[in-house]
């Protein structure tokens, strides 16, 4: 962004630079703080250079109409979507009137639901897409929005307008939002546009930003995605060692790819978790159903992909692409026949969102479809994987009749391919070695033989390009490879004639297109349902509740859990609006963050349907997910930890709800221990000005002491025993979590003795920890004395005063208060 810089606490003031009605309308509500008008030419002079590629096309109503509040309308998008099959859309919208930005990144399904319903929240008058959204050919979501969004007009801007260059000092707000590349790439693209074409200038630290999630859905920003490690571990990558990774027991690609965007946007309507969790628990009760059902999804393809071929056009017609679409038909056809046999599984079980994804898959279009793709395929041809085997079903698709050409053209393909066969006997007869025919869709036709078959013979000179690999020669002749071109050639053709017919075919596909869509949607939710019901199974979990308590009985950490099946210790927890403060302490290793993190795991698996690792287990619904746990290798953000640490946690102050949940795992470490000590205490106070549930680890004794006024904050602690013996230490930790605080504070010294720091440091450090304590104790007592001094001060200015009987009433009242403030600050700085 060029002259925007974003922020969060700060507002907007823009200002029309060229003569209008008025030439400094004010367009914001928030303006009168800082405002910059742009008088010189420099403005339009940028805006003309930079946007020389904007369209000339005017729309339908302008954003100018709204500006200065002619129009009810006064919202302008921009919308991005991600590349791949996974469906991330990115917008910002402006308001025009108070300049206020909300960005939004939603991960939506195939058909855009949530997108849309975002868009008629604010129905822009404007939306801008980029142009490679809209040439050479519409986008599913351009089709879409124009379909549903008749009102706005679309605003195409060249692609290079939508980067998300965000300068390095961006505020707290921003942390949470780095990763969201899509909506930060959709608000660079709308600055510049309004800009450009209003002509409006917005000045740095101007903007006031606002990050909102999908509606009906947990916000989980992008640092406690990561912290929590929902979709990938921290330490490797490429370890599925995630929550993702273990509820991941789907069987479809379209499956793992809700599951994940679940993961990330778990929901926050109870009535729709309610209703996957009947569901699952429908599955657990009819098992035959439920592995029916399981064997059913294995085969299927990846729909999502294939609807993203099927409504693609070329720009040319190339043998490539009708390859290309006959294959995409024959899945297709496999495809819909493989859908038939899903609904067969479908027995016995009597569900409403079963109901529902069963009445979408018996959907009648469906059945038109396949009888329309029967009529111009082979009924015998269908979907197979290995490559020589799927060529043959692509040469034979299309029926024969519909043209007389493509018949001559597959005998010649048929002649040609056993012409070859015989070839290869006879290469067999007169060599008297046993060749083998092999096939890839590379090379064509080649032989190999085993190395050990050739039994020391030399292989004879008409075989070339001779490779070894492993125990196997490969190798061709001239002939093979005349007769790979022959029959490429007739394949060619059999492909160029074929197109036609299915890509008419395709045509009429794509008019029912919507009930693939839909048909996929309900694949995916079947999968991932029948996923959360494998993994209750297995793992012995329970259906969670919904009340306005949070109550677990013996929860297990789902990934920690996973690896240690036998000696994970179950913990019980806790909290309601009376105790919603949750201090945790305990010695190094004990499992504080083990035990934090569970409660945020278990709350996500929750709110995304599954059952949960406990015996028992109920839930507020959280509307917003924060946590701040240390990850000393933070490299990217090239920060100290101080800085992350504060930055995080500003970022949960500013954004915390009542019904948040907070986990903080330790807090104030990377600054000298008073400052820690004094900023932690300030950020639980503010915390607990609002009803979120906290959980709050922290190394602090000091915290469990002074935090105890307030009547919602309780005190827990991770238990450990320790044995003492002449010089030997040794602790045992037994992961259970008691009520209360510890009563032995000093386990640094005891864990440094366990793992064996030399004698003498320990000495040492036992000293220096026993003369810190005295000298506090010291400073305690005088402190104790200097108060008592302040008090008898007090009382002999009282005396004074009563004595002095010549002071009027008011000489009195001014008194009295100076000796009142005095007293006061004296007080204070002895506490
Ligand atoms: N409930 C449990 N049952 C069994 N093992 C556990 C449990 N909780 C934690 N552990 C084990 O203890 C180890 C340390 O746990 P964790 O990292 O949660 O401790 P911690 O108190 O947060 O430590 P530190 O204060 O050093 O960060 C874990 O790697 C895990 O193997």
């Amino acid at each position: 962004m060029s002259s925007s810089k974003l922020s969060s606490s700060s507002y907007s003031s823009v200002y029309r630079s060229t003569p209008t009605s008025d030439n400094s309308t004010r367009l914001s509500a928030y303006g009168s703080r800082k405002y910059c008008r742009r008088t010189s030419s420099r403005a339009s002079e940028r805006s003309k250079s930079s946007f020389s590629s904007l369209p000339t096309r005017r729309p339908k109503t302008s954003a100018s109409a709204c500006v200065g509040g002619r129009d009810n309308h006064s919202f302008v998008v921009a919308m991005i979507e991600g590349r791949g099959v996974a469906t991330e859309v990115g917008m910002c919208f402006i308001d025009l009137r108070t300049s206020e930005c909300i960005l939004s990144q939603i991960a939506d399904s195939q058909t855009y639901v949530k997108t849309l319903h975002k868009l008629n929240l604010y129905n822009p008058v404007e939306i801008i897409l980029s142009v490679t959204a809209i040439e050479p050919s519409k986008s599913k979501l351009c089709k879409i929005l124009e379909d549903n969004m008749p009102m706005a007009s679309i605003i195409p801007i060249g692609r290079k307008y939508f980067n998300d260059a965000i300068e390095e000092d961006s505020a707290s707000l921003i942390l949470g939002i780095t990763s969201k590349f899509y909506c930060l790439a959709a608000t660079g693209a709308i600055l510049k546009y309004i800009e450009s074409t209003q002509n409006i200038f917005f000045t740095n630290h101007s903007i006031k930003f606002k990050y909102q999630g999908c509606e009906g859905t947990m916000m989980i920003d992008c640092v406690t995605a990561r912290n929590l490690e929902l979709i990938s571990n921290i330490n490797n990558p490429r370890s599925n060692h995630s929550l993702y990774g273990v509820l991941n027991n789907t069987r479809t690609p379209m499956g793992a790819r809700l599951l994940r965007t679940n993961t990330l946007q778990p929901l926050s309507d109870v009535t729709t978790i309610n209703m996957r969790l009947d569901a699952v628990e429908e599955l657990i009760r009819h098992e035959e159903t439920f592995f029916a059902i399981q064997t059913a999804l294995k085969p299927f393809q990846d729909i999502d992909h294939l609807i993203t071929a099927l409504i693609q056009v070329p720009k040319k017609p190339s043998v490539k692409h009708a390859e290309q679409s006959i294959n995409n038909v024959i899945i297709l056809k496999h495809t819909l026949k493989l859908i038939n046999l899903l609904k067969e599984s479908f027995t016995g079980v009597q569900n409403s969102l079963l109901d529902a994804i069963y009445s979408l898959l018996n959907d009648l279009r469906l059945e038109a479809l396949e009888e329309r793709i029967n009529d111009v395929i082979n009924e015998d041809i269908t979907y197979v994987k290995s490559p020589l085997a799927l060529r043959n079903q692509r040469c034979y698709a299309v029926r024969a009749g519909f043209n007389g050409l493509l018949d001559v053209a597959r005998q010649t393909y048929k002649e040609t391919v056993d012409d070859l066969n015989e070839m290869i006997d006879q290469y067999r007869e007169q060599y008297q070695i046993p060749i083998k025919t092999q096939f890839s869709s590379t090379a064509g036709f080649y032989l190999s033989i085993n190395i050990e078959q050739l039994e020391d013979k030399q292989l004879p000179l008409i075989f070339i390009n001779v490779k070894k690999k492993r125990k196997t020669l490969t190798f061709t002749t001239l002939e093979v490879m005349k007769k790979n071109t022959k029959i490429s050639d007739s394949l060619t053709e059999v492909y160029l004639m074929s197109d036609k017919t299915i890509e008419d075919l395709i045509s009429e596909i794509r008019n029912d297109i919507s009930v693939l869509y839909k048909a996929s949607e309900s694949i995916a939710m079947l999968d991932m349902l029948t996923s959360f019901a494998h993994q209750c199974t297995v793992s012995n979990y329970v259906r969670p509740e919904f009340t306005d308590t949070l109550a677990i009985k013996a929860g297990r950490n789902p990934m920690r859990e996973s690896l240690y099946v036998d000696t994970f210790v179950p913990n019980d927890t806790y909290a309601s609006s009376a105790t919603n403060f949750q201090l945790i302490t305990g010695p190094n290793m004990s499992g504080k963050s083990t035990y934090l993190r569970q409660i945020a795991l278990m709350s996500i698996m929750s709110q995304i349907g599954s059952y949960v690792p406990a015996e028992y287990a109920s839930f507020r619904i959280v509307d917003q997910l924060f946590t701040r746990i240390c990850n000393d290798d933070n490299i990217e953000s090239n920060a100290s930890t101080f800085v992350v640490e504060m930055r995080e946690t500003a970022y949960i102050l500013q954004n915390v709800t009542d019904d948040s949940l907070v986990i903080i795992d330790e807090l104030g470490r990377g600054t000298s221990t008073h400052d820690g000590l004094g900023i932690t205490y300030a950020i639980c106070e503010e915390l607990l000005k609002t009803k979120a549930f906290i959980f709050f680890a922290t190394h602090f004794h000091e915290l469990t002491r002074s935090l105890t006024v307030y009547p919602n904050v309780v005190n827990l602690h991770l238990e450990v025993e320790i044995e003492e013996e002449d010089s030997r230490v040794a602790m045992k930790y037994l992961y259970r979590v008691k009520d209360g605080r510890n009563d032995e504070e000093h386990y640094g010294l005891k864990f440094g003795q366990i793992i064996g720091l030399p004698e003498n440091v320990i000495r040492k450090a036992t000293e220096l920890k026993e003369l810190i304590d005295s000298n506090k104790e010291k400073s305690t007592s005088n402190k104790i004395i200097q108060r008592r001094k302040t008090l008898l001060q007090l009382t002999q200015h009282l005396l004074q005063i009563r004595r002095s009987s010549n002071l009027d009433k008011e000489e009195l009242r001014k008194y009295l208060k100076m000796v009142q403030e005095e007293f006061i600050t004296k007080m204070e700085a002895l506490f």
